[in-house]
């Protein structure tokens, strides 16, 4: 297992424009930690992902992958995007796919081609993707592509893992696998993940910790000390229900625009005991 703050963003801030988007944030992600990064649309999270992968620049404040600056290619880094169907006629393979994940320098010269060949086959059997591995990519279904490219992300066993809502598009039962895939890459392996999701029950279980972007601002702490009512009414400055059932959250408020909750969520919801006051003085925990 890794040792020390696998990831760390030190008064970080990042804009647009003249428009900033997020600021003064500070974050340390221990090896196995999983952060659940949420919020509307447009409230950053995709552009913290950029930033960690070494393509967005700060305009403030410093971020570290492994101890030193994040940068672009880093090997250190698995990375699944948003979800994006690939052209029909894209000349790879799914195993193709896979293989590019790889780091070749840890494979010897002689090695590397079987070696290479039995890491990519386990990684297509961890995401069911064994089946269609030698059909060319842009045939493939959107959940089918999304599954080679968490196979891909994970490959080369990244210390860092960083994951743009990796489940959108998927069915419920490989929901469960790439999140249990995930999870394991964390538990087993000791890699840190930040995973952004308008959706924070699939991953309910994993997460260790949220943070929480809205208005500019953020909140950052375990997810039922930042999933509360009086927490996110106070960082949209508006009315905001968290409400809980069967161990499920469902967030509602009017003018929320990343919602995060489904039609049978909100029937099946039923109010949260929020009683208790929350003590912060507007950041929760955050370290
Ligand atoms: N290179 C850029 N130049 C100018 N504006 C940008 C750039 N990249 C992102 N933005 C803007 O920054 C804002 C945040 O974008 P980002 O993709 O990080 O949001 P998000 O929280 O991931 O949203 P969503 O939930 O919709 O995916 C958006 O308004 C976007 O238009």
């Amino acid at each position: 297992m890794r040792e020390g703050p696998v990831l760390a963003l030190h008064d970080a801030a990042v804009g647009f424009d003249g428009r900033t988007l997020w600021r003064q944030l500070d974050l340390q992600l221990a090896p196995g930690e999983f952060l659940a990064v949420l919020g509307p649309n447009g409230a950053g999270k995709s552009t913290l992902l950029k930033v960690l992968l070494g393509l967005q620049k700060l305009t403030a404040g410093t971020a570290e992958i492994a101890g030193r600056p994040a940068r672009r290619g880093s090997s250190a880094v698995g990375y699944i995007p948003q979800q994006h169907t690939m052209p029909t006629e894209t000349p790879l393979r799914g195993r193709d796919l896979v293989a590019l994940g790889l780091d070749g320098h840890r494979f010897g010269l002689r090695l590397r081609g079987r070696s290479e060949r039995r890491e990519v086959d386990r990684l297509l059997e961890e995401v069911g993707a064994t089946e269609y591995a030698d059909m060319p990519v842009g045939l493939l279904s959107g959940g089918e592509q999304q599954r080679l490219r968490a196979a891909q992300a994970l490959a080369g066993d990244p210390a860092v893992l960083l994951c743009d809502e990796p489940l959108h598009s998927l069915d419920l039962h490989h929901q469960q696998a790439i999140t249990d895939l995930i999870q394991r890459q964390a538990a087993e392996r000791g890699a840190a993940v930040v995973f952004v999701t308008h959706e924070i029950n699939p991953v309910i279980d994993h997460v260790d910790r949220v943070l929480y972007f809205a208005r500019g601002q953020h909140r950052i702490g375990a997810t039922r000390e930042v999933m509360r009512t009086s927490v996110l009414s106070e960082l949209y400055d508006a009315p905001v229900d968290v409400l809980e059932h069967r161990g499920r959250l469902v967030v509602m408020g009017q003018h929320l625009e990343g919602h995060h909750c489904t039609p049978e969520d909100e029937r099946t919801a039923a109010p949260e005991h929020d009683s208790a006051e929350s003590s912060h003085d507007g950041r929760i925990g955050a370290h």
